[in-house]
């Protein structure tokens, strides 16, 4: 069953007296359930292309349908209470807040959609691997245990979606390929649709389906072999 429909998103940029076409009609269909891949060179596009699926960059043209929803023509505030309930985002600098510790952190979500609780909190930190640093500020965690953190956030209100831009981009490779195998066993655990935005095509193969973001549309469409 589809999920996320895009249909001939555009997307561009004035700076000055130049426009860059960053866009140029994607069309692209995500099943729910999906772990799909975002990758491509520098400046292509990925970035944009995520933030337009995930409501957070409205397109020039064309549309987005969430579970039949069409995205951009909700007011602002149903299209605050659809991401609320039903998306989470990962992004590659984390964005823990410093001064709380990381099981406050995780209740963020949890307090805003009302669902959860410390409990919720406490057992989603568990899933990450991170029972043995609830009380631990954000600087006294390393990158991999940040992420790790950023992830249970994103994991405790239950969303149907996650979209993560360059998760492990701050990350070494191993501790890289840690927290996106993690990512992807618990998203499958949870039969949520992931999905990641990533430069790193050796990580890509972990996925459901790698689609290559070129010259403003998607060059190809693979199928995982393994
Ligand atoms: N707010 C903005 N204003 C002007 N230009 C922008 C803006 N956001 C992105 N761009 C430009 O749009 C192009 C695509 O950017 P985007 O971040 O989507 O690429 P990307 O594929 O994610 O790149 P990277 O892998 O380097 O993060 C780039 O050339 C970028 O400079």
């Amino acid at each position: 069953m589809s999920l996320i429909t895009a249909t001939d998103l555009h997307r561009g940029y004035s700076v000055g007296k130049k426009r860059i076409e960053v866009l140029r009609g994607i069309d692209l269909t995500i099943q729910k359930g999906e772990k799909i891949f975002l990758c491509g060179p520098s400046g292509a596009g990925k970035t944009t292309l995520m933030y337009t699926l995930a409501g957070l960059e409205r397109p020039e043209q064309g549309a987005v349908h969430i579970d039949g929803m069409n995205l951009y023509k909700l007011s602002k505030r149903q299209q605050a209470k659809l991401r609320n309930a039903r998306m989470s985002y990962i992004f590659q600098n984390y964005y823990l807040m410093p001064e709380l510790t990381a099981l406050e952190n995780v209740m963020i979500p949890a307090m805003i959609g009302g669902k959860g609780d410390e409990s919720a909190a406490k057992s989603t930190l568990d899933r990450v691997g991170l029972s043995h640093r609830y009380d631990h500020l954000p600087a006294e965690l390393s990158g991999g245990e940040q992420q790790r953190v950023a992830i249970a956030r994103a994991l405790v209100n239950k969303p149907e979606i996650i979209f993560a831009d360059e998760p492990t981009g701050n990350l070494d490779s191993k501790n890289g390929e840690q927290v996106m195998k993690l990512l992807l066993e618990l998203t499958s655990e949870d039969h949520t649709t992931l999905v990641v935005v990533t430069h790193d095509l050796s990580l890509a193969k972990f996925g459901d389906r790698t689609l290559i973001v070129k010259d403003g549309n998607i060059s190809s469409n693979e199928t995982a072999t393994n």
